[in-house]
């Protein structure tokens, strides 16, 4: 009898900002607690997973010669994580896992824990698992800190690691443009950097998070431009003294504030408009102060299955005369 072989399947995930991000004290097991409002946004991976003989990872897009192949990769962490919850053997699971970058890789725009989101909704998937996103969530907090929020999207507050989310309600788009600096960051070093700045000194704190909430709520992107902070943007902006450049050509350029992204180093501004947003990127973008510039809009959904009604159209055969 011949076995069916089902067909691959492919999730679309979003890249995310913190519009606020509160760093606490370095705990005994390494991380920060954090509280942070996260924001899912318009600038997406793509991870296909299908069944194959030739078991592993490729990586295709922006940066992808940054990103390593081997088991080290997030996806594969989350393949070999969701086969042990399972009773697969992680081992031995004959999966291909496909990924086309869009996200800057070490960017501080979670786009590592995005693809490892996306690949646990793209596998359950192909397993015909009935695993609630809630249980993916569980999984996906055991691979790191940024990977749950990447399944659910939309906007949420996170604390503890980070990880423990609760959805913002609340669906007023915001325009943001994004920098791509020109090499990436380390997270743990920037969390490190963070650390040693408060032992020497008293690098500004963020206020809190509930005057962000109520920015986010009126829809008023002028308001919540004046609310937005980031406690690791002092340490990223001291591990690369460039991004104080890129910060004030964005103001300079009509945006309504900019703020390091995450850990950094890639900066995101926040426009009034969808229009405003286009003129700000074309005038960052000769302003020569960054490797490339995105636009994008948030909140948008989490890791999604691409169905079958958003797939490209077949090219209609060429007929020649
Ligand atoms: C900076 C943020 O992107 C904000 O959303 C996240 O806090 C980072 O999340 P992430 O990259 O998924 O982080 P993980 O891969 O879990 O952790 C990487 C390292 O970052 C540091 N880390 C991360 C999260 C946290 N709450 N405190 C930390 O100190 C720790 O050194 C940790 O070993
Ligand atoms: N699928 C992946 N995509 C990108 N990087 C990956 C992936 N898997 C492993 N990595 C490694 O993880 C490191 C961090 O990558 P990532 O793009 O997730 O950073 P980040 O966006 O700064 O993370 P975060 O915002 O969650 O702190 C990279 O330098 C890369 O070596």
């Amino acid at each position: 009898m011949l076995a069916v072989v089902p067909p691959p399947v492919t999730v679309r995930v979003p890249a995310k900002v913190n519009l606020h991000l509160a760093v606490g004290d370095l705990r005994d097991d390494g991380y920060h607690d954090l509280v942070t409002i996260f924001q899912a946004l318009s600038l997406t991976d793509e991870v296909t997973v299908g069944a194959s003989d030739d078991p592993g990872v490729e990586v295709r897009g922006e940066g992808a010669e940054s990103v390593p192949t081997d088991p080290s990769n997030l996806a594969w962490k989350a393949v070999r994580v969701l086969a042990e919850h399972t009773g697969r053997d992680p081992e031995d699971v004959k999966v291909r896992v496909g990924i086309r970058k869009a996200i800057p890789v070490a960017g501080g725009m979670a786009g590592g824990s995005a693809d490892a989101a996306a690949t646990l909704v793209a596998l359950a998937a192909l397993w015909k698992l009935d695993t609630t996103r809630d249980e993916l969530a569980e999984l996906a907090g055991r691979i790191g800190a940024d990977v749950p929020f990447a399944l659910y999207g939309g906007t949420a507050l996170g604390t503890d690691r980070g990880d423990r989310l609760v959805p913002v309600l609340g669906k007023h788009p915001f325009h943001w443009v994004l920098a791509f600096d020109k090499q990436g960051l380390s997270t743990p070093e920037v969390f490190r950097e963070l650390d040693r700045l408060r032992a020497e000194g008293n690098p500004p704190r963020v206020g809190e998070a509930e005057a962000v909430l109520e920015g986010l709520s009126s829809g008023d992107p002028r308001q919540l431009a004046l609310l937005l902070g980031n406690d690791l943007q002092a340490a990223a902006v001291s591990l690369r003294p460039n991004l104080r450049r890129t910060l004030r050509a964005g103001v300079n350029a009509g945006a309504l504030a900019g703020m390091v992204s995450g850990s950094g180093p890639t900066c995101a501004f926040l426009c009034e408009d969808g229009d405003t947003a286009v003129r700000v990127a074309a005038e960052l973008a000769g302003a020569g102060v960054c490797r490339t510039v995105r636009v994008a809009q948030g909140p948008v959904p989490g890791a999604r299955v691409v169905g079958a009604e958003e797939s490209p159209r077949p090219t209609p055969p060429e007929v020649h005369a």
